[in-house]
């Protein structure tokens, strides 16, 4: 049993004719990607955007309409995956280094489903480092100021070279350990310069669809 598949194709069942829909990254939303083109080939119509070029290359392959961003005022839902989420729909994501985008086009979702395997599901967030997408102009001294919070970064690194993300910036993995105040750390993170965004997603996510061991999807709502 595939759970990521298993929670993917489970949301994919709020897709409905019309709807504008953003697509996310990494290997569970590689799932809701393929169901949702199945769906297409079968008459469904939607308009979809990426939130990565990787996710784009597979929705042109699957067959799934791609609208330019400047054609459409917002989106009806968006479906993607998490590193981490909490009972609260708190979520760390950034783990495949799409993040930006991914938080831009939630933001801009009326809805956003979070599809994971129950081993996301966590008490506390921050046993996955948290990507934090930083400007490659003086990173090093970004570095120390993430180094001062106790953020003990990680320049990303892929094949011996700096990772760089869609958007052409870098990604430093922050271990802060339990995450107590999620939407506090957003904020310093933020206040920082050199920082671009963070995986701290606070708000974004309305409901999580968990696929579990024993074949069953769990629907968590936002309280
Ligand atoms: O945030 C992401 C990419 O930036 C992914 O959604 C996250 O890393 C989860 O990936 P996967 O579904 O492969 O476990």
């Amino acid at each position: 049993m595939n759970l990521k598949q298993l929670a993917a194709e489970k949301a994919v069942e709020y897709v409905k004719d019309g709807m504008r829909i953003g697509l996310g990254t990494g290997s569970t939303a590689y799932w809701a990607i393929r169901k949702i083109g199945e769906r297409v080939r079968e008459g469904l119509e939607i308009q979809a955007v990426a939130t990565s070029k990787a996710s784009e290359k597979l929705a042109q392959e699957h067959g799934i309409p791609l609208i330019p961003f400047a054609k459409l005022d917002g989106l009806d839902l968006t479906i993607d995956g998490a590193d981490e989420l909490d009972s609260e729909l708190h979520l760390i994501k950034g783990g495949g280094g799409a993040l930006l985008r991914e938080k831009i086009v939630a933001f801009h979702s009326k809805e956003m489903i979070v599809i994971a395997d129950e081993s996301k599901l966590v008490d506390k967030l921050g046993s996955f480092p948290l990507p934090v997408e930083i400007i490659p102009f003086a990173n090093e001294w970004t570095l120390a100021s993430l180094d001062e919070i106790s953020a003990n970064p990680m320049l990303r690194t892929e094949e011996d070279h700096i990772f760089v993300t869609d958007n052409g910036n870098y990604i430093a993995d922050c271990r802060f350990g339990s995450i107590d105040n999620p939407a506090e750390l957003h904020r310093k993170l933020l206040a920082m310069p050199g920082v671009v965004d963070n995986g701290l997603f606070i708000g974004l996510a309305a409901r999580a669809i968990i696929g579990r061991k024993d074949g069953t999807v769990t629907v968590l709502e936002r309280k």
